[in-house]
């Protein structure tokens, strides 16, 4: 099956900190593989702004580098990469300063969608907003593309909501989370609102738990000054795994559009228990050989550092349908596979016909975000041939890109997809303001906790599954975690 390419309107999309890390990586390569799936205008344009004085030459030379290392297969296609270079420009531009402004103003259209990526430090958001403003760059129509970390607790984010504010309105400010981009946290919802099956049994009669699982293999190596300051509650509970936990807990919206998904999303942070000291576990992850050599420490070059590579957390939803399903939610660094998956366990039958010992497992629907994307329900069946009745587990599978008939290598990237959707103007898969603070103030609670207790990580070996103790988290209810495997 060819996916459906929607085009979008002409644009003007500014990358600030289009020289960065993550515009070399994701935004630019993937902005190239949108324009070879046609959804990118003849006409339209992609400026990259940031301090090095450089000209639209060697800006177009930083692209091409960066697709040719991170573009995939799409690289290949040299012509339509000479192509797709045409469209870019440059400005030198200081985001504190007066430099560039005056040049942007002259490059910018009136009659082009106009969309402004701040991919630079959140210290800059502010004065990017601002100067956006002063130099009449932006139309109420424009939109600002924020990048995260939105703020580092609830006064911080609040702040920084409030001085958006002052230059866009709401429906201006797009705030990325690339999790939500991703093609199977988007079928979440198709999974969970397109089919009459689930709906029933979503609840706390038939759910026994649910487990959220993101877990990584990379440590924090190159990025140890910014992850020391934050952790993984910050770097990825507080949006990305608060995120995933909301479209499983959501009521259905009236509507897939972006106030009501996530006004239903806003309810469910909102009905979020406070997490006992006891239902967190925050681990810190080892040296490789003797000594420190490979630990985190070394990583953050911050020998004493008590900051969490790895976290995990028993959380209660406070709401009818959610009463007694615990959700068990987990993410490191450095552990055993990069593996991301979403587990509904269902519960046992209310009385076996087979008797006790004949195989039986609970159902669980395992829906896998990366890597190969897909979902696996696995159901009870007779065990095969003349042995009796004896039951056994099979899993009824679906790789979304086998489904699709795709190599997996086709399915947009995360921000491939956000940035077509600023585009369009759809914030469905963006969060608002209110959202943002919802989640830091159930976050900042727990953080405050453990910082007043003093509470160490603990240590785990690299290529683990994370520390023993997290083992107990679910042990100790009579449960367990699920392999960590890709
Ligand atoms: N990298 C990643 O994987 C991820 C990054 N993010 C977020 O994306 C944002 C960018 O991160 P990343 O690309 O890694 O950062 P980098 O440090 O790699 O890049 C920063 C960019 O900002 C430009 N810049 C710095 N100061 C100014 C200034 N005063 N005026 C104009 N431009 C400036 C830099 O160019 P120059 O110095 O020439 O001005 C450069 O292009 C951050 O908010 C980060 O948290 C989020 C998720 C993942
Ligand atoms: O936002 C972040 O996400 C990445 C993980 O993203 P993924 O798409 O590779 O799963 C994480 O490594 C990083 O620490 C965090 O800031």
């Amino acid at each position: 099956m060819v996916s459906r390419v929607i085009p979008v309107d002409c644009f003007d999309l500014v990358v600030f900190g289009g020289t960065g890390d993550l515009a070399r990586r994701k935004i630019l390569p993937g902005l190239f593989r949108r324009f070879l799936a046609g959804q990118i205008p003849e006409d339209a344009r992609i400026i990259g702004a940031a301090r090095a004085e450089i000209d639209d030459t060697g800006f177009r030379a930083f692209v091409k580098d960066a697709i040719m290392e991170f573009g995939g297969k799409a690289a290949k296609q040299t012509e339509a990469v000479a192509q797709f270079l045409e469209r870019l420009h440059y400005v030198a531009i200081d985001a504190k300063g007066e430099v560039g402004w005056a040049a942007l103003a002259g490059l910018m259209r009136d009659d082009v969608v106009r969309a402004f990526y701040f991919s630079v430090a959140p210290a800059l958001f502010g004065a990017l907003a601002e100067r956006l403003h002063q130099h009449g760059i932006a139309s109420p129509e424009s939109r600002i593309v924020v990048e995260k970390p939105f703020g580092r607790d609830l006064e911080s984010a609040q702040k920084l909501n409030a001085t958006l504010a002052l230059h866009f309105t709401e429906h201006q400010i797009y705030r990325i989370d690339h999790y939500l981009g991703k093609e199977t946290v988007q079928n979440l919802m198709a999974v969970r609102f397109a089919n009459i099956l689930f709906e029933p049994l979503w609840n706390a009669r038939h759910i026994d738990h649910v487990q959220i699982t993101v877990a990584e293999t990379v440590g924090v190596g190159g990025r140890g000054a910014y992850y020391d300051k934050s952790g993984a509650m910050r770097d990825m509970v507080q949006n990305h795994l608060m995120q995933l936990l909301c479209l499983i807990a959501m009521e259905a919206p009236y509507r897939f559009d972006p106030d009501a998904v996530r006004d239903e999303k806003l309810k469910v942070i909102h009905a979020l228990e406070p997490v006992r000291p006891d239902d967190i576990v925050r681990g810190q992850y080892r040296g490789t050989g003797k000594g420190t050599a490979g630990s985190y420490c070394e990583d953050a070059e911050n020998p004493d550092s008590r900051t969490e590579s790895y976290i995990a957390l028993k959380v209660d939803i406070a709401n009818w349908r959610w009463k007694g399903t615990p959700f068990y939610l987990r993410t490191g660094k450095k552990l055993r596979a990069r593996a991301s998956e979403i587990a509904i366990v269902f519960k046992e039958v209310p009385h076996s016909i087979f008797g006790e010992e004949e195989g039986w497992r609970e159902n669980v629907l395992s829906i896998r975000l990366q890597p190969n994307e897909g979902m696996t329900l696995s159901v009870m069946i007779k065990e095969p041939g003349p042995g009796g009745m004896r039951l056994t587990e099979v899993p009824l599978d679906m790789s979304f890109a086998e489904a699709l008939g795709e190599d997996g290598t086709d399915i947009p990237d995360a921000y491939e997809r956000l940035i077509m959707d600023v585009i369009r103007g759809n914030q469905t898969l963006f969060m608002r303001g209110d959202e943002v603070e919802a989640a830091w103030a159930w976050t900042d609670p727990i953080i405050a906790g453990w910082e007043a207790r003093g509470d160490k990580p603990r240590g785990y070996d690299p290529g683990s599954s994370g520390p023993e103790d997290a083992l107990m988290l679910l042990h100790r209810d009579g449960r367990r975690w699920r392999e960590i495997r890709e």
